[in-house]
C-alpha cells in the first residue's frame, strides 16, 4: 500500500545557503544531514507537523542531482511516497506497467530502502517510493 509522502526532494545549488533559507522560511533547523555516497549526494531534512522536506545537493558531477540542475535549475525534484512494503510495489507497479529506475531496493537517507520510478511514465515528476528498515 502506499501511504502518505514521505518527503519531498529539492534540489538546491549550495547547502549552506540552503539551510539558512529553509530553517528561516519553517521556524526549525535542520534535524539531520547525510551523505548518500550511492546517489552521489548530500542532504539535509527539516520536518514541520508531518511534512518532511530533503534537501539535496551534488556529490558529483555524475550525481542525478548534478544533470537536474544543469537542466533545469534549483527547485522540486522528486516526491517519496511511504510504502509498508516495497517489494510487493515493485511487483504491483512493474504490472500496472511503470518503469522502474531501479528493481532492486537500495539504502536510501534517513533509514530506508528505496526504488524510483522513471519521470518519463509518472506525467514527469520522478517518484521515490520508501521503506523504513526496521
Ligand atoms: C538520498 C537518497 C534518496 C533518499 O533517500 O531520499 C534520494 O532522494 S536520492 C535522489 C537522487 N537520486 C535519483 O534521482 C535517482 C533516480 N534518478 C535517476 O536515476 C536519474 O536522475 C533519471 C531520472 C533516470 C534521469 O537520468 P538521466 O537519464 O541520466 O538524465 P537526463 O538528464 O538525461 O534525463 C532524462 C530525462 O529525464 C528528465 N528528468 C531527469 N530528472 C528528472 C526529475 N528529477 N524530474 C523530472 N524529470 C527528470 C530529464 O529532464 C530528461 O527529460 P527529457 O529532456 O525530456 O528527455
Ligand atoms: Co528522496
Amino acid at each position: 500500500m502506499v501511504n502518505k509522502i514521505e518527503h519531498i526532494g529539492i534540489a538546491v545549488k549550495n547547502m549552506d545557503d540552503a539551510n539558512v533559507l529553509f530553517e528561516k522560511m519553517l521556524g526549525v533547523p535542520s534535524y539531520k544531514m547525510e551523505a548518500v555516497e550511492s546517489e552521489g549526494v548530500l542532504t539535509s531534512f527539516f520536518q514541520t507537523g508531518n511534512n518532511k522536506i530533503e534537501l539535496l545537493v551534488a556529490t558529483n558531477p555524475e550525481s542525478p542531482i548534478a544533470k537536474f540542475l544543469e537542466k533545469k535549475g534549483e527547485g522540486i525534484h522528486h516526491i517519496a511516497f511511504d510504502v509498508d512494503d516495497i517489494e510487493a510495489e515493485i511487483v504491483r507497479l512493474k504490472n500496472e506497467g511503470f518503469v522502474l529506475i531501479n528493481e532492486v531496493p537500495k539504502k536510501g537517507a534517513d533509514n530506508k530502502l528505496v526504488v524510483f520510478l522513471h519521470p518519463k511514465n509518472t506525467n514527469g515528476v520522478l517518484v521515490e517510493l520508501c521503506q523504513e528498515i526496521k
